[in-house]
């Protein structure tokens, strides 16, 4: 493919320096007509003849307006009133659909300051889609996409993350993107699970051990931080590490090194840190409960991610894409009454809860049309304790208020005894992971 450049000088010599990035790039004129493309824009979006007075927003995004009269943030835009390079997420079209792509538009000035034109340079974000694309993050709501430009951003960078979010809105789907997205990606991807871990069990998972540091020990065992040698260690749920753990890991951030557990030979790490955590951390860090310098450590570039009522407009493409991934092989079809069932839901297990919902639905289902009924009977199995003779007769009284915990230990009970101990299927019914049902059974001491 050949490089496609204006007969307008000096576009003709500039276009040819577009052949030197390894993404979709063009040069682009104050009033949007496209001055030049390189082949990989031409691959994208095909021949451009910058003759004929293209514009960007046609071409990428099939808009007859520039993308800020189209409710858009706009690049140029934003390039020509700062008069530097400027950086947005946008979804495009591609071959593959509707993508993510992280837009740079660079302002060229002459020898006197004055605008020329702007390179463009598009950069996809491969771990997202606004449409229902493999196993990506799907969405298109500001919400989302202001959360995955900041995603994209630090990818690039080695910086901690702290992702922050209610259970079930992608905290461990966002982990896996920023790590694609970064230079470690080709090294693993590590995920310490925190949460109702002892200490001993934490240190040994993290650190390793040496064959006969204590009863049990039968061979050397490697610790998670040497198995993200290179690569990013993802730490979920940090919220609940425990305060003595709390300390060797601030020793390890700190330190760049370790020590398995019975040995005395110290280990220097090299990994990026994500943690994760559902629970508001600077109010156990007021409490006591978490170091305030470990929390500096981890939190050096927060992400919050939205819940999934405070991105309703994404509930259609989220609902279609989770559909396809349930049943990849057989479609299934929500009707407009059904959607409409749907986004008077409030989810509070967001993501993971629509999920299960739909899974409900497509069980319960005779064809692969899903409609209203079918979701509120899909809702209803949900909340067993609306079913309660009490709530279905309006009888509104409670005789015996309790706190959450011992609610939802009663919960959890009545729902192991009405499903005869089946954990997959409680787990299912109550929109959380197997390894919070674990958890939680763990502390209530249900076995
Ligand atoms: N943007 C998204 N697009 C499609 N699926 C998603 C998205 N975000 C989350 N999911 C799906 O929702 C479920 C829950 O996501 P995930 O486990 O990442 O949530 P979490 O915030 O880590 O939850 P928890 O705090 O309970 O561990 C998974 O099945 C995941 O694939």
């Amino acid at each position: 493919m050949t490089l496609i450049v204006s007969d307008r000088k000096p576009f003709a010599e500039a276009g040819a320096i577009l052949e030197g990035f390894d993404c979709p790039a063009i040069l682009v004129a104050p009033d949007y007509t496209i001055l030049a493309t390189n082949s990989h824009y031409q691959a994208q979006f095909g021949e451009i003849d910058p003759r004929q007075g293209h514009h960007c927003f046609e071409v990428s995004h099939g808009l007859s307006v520039p993308c800020d009269q189209a409710g858009e943030d706009c690049p140029l835009a934003a390039a020509m009133a700062s008069g530097h390079k400027e950086r947005v997420l946008h979804i495009h079209r591609s071959p593959r659909g509707r993508e993510h792509i992280d837009v740079e538009m660079l302002p060229i000035l002459d020898d006197d300051g004055a605008l020329i034109c702007f390179v463009e340079l598009l950069h996809a974000v491969p771990t997202a889609g606004a449409e229902n694309i493999d196993q990506t993050m799907v969405g298109s709501s500001k919400a989302f996409t202001d959360m995955l430009a900041k995603i994209s951003r630090v990818s690039a960078t080695d910086a901690a993350v702290l992702l922050l979010g209610e259970s079930g809105t992608g905290k461990e789907l966002a982990a896996a993107a920023i790590h694609q997205g970064s230079s470690r990606n080709e090294k693993p991807l590590v995920t310490l699970e925190c949460a109702g871990l002892s200490d001993s069990l934490f240190e040994t998972e993290l650190f390793g051990h040496v064959k006969g540091a204590f009863t049990g020990a039968h061979a050397d065992k490697t610790g998670l931080v040497e198995l993200a040698n290179g690569g990013t260690l993802f730490l979920d749920e940090i919220g609940d590490v425990p305060p003595s753990m709390q300390v060797k890991l601030l020793r390890l951030l700190e330190s760049g090194t370790y020590r398995r557990v019975g040995s005395s030979q110290l280990r220097s790490a090299n990994f990026r840190l994500i943690c994760a955590t559902h629970k508001d951390i600077r109010t156990l860090v007021e409490a006591g409960e978490f170091r305030q310098d470990l929390y500096y450590r981890i939190n050096v570039f927060p992400i919050r991610l939205p819940s999934l009522a405070q991105r309703t407009e994404d509930l259609p493409l989220l609902a279609e894409a989770l559909l396809k991934r349930i049943s990849p092989h057989k479609r299934f079809h929500l009707t407009a009454p059904a959607m409409n069932a749907l986004k008077s839901h409030s989810f509070p297990g967001n993501i993971r809860e629509l999920r299960n919902l739909l899974t409900r639905a497509i069980v319960l289902s005779d064809t692969n049309l899903i409609d209203d009924a079918l979701i509120r009977e899909s809702l209803e199995v949900e909340v067993p304790v609306e079913a309660t003779p009490d709530r279905r007769e309006g009888n509104r009284s409670h005789p015996e208020w309790t706190d959450l915990k011992t609610a939802e230990a009663r919960y959890l009970e009545e729902l192991m005894v009405a499903h005869g101990n089946d954990k997959e299927a409680v787990a299912n019914i109550a929109g959380i992971s197997l390894r919070s049902l674990y958890r939680k059974l763990d502390q209530i001491r249900i076995k």
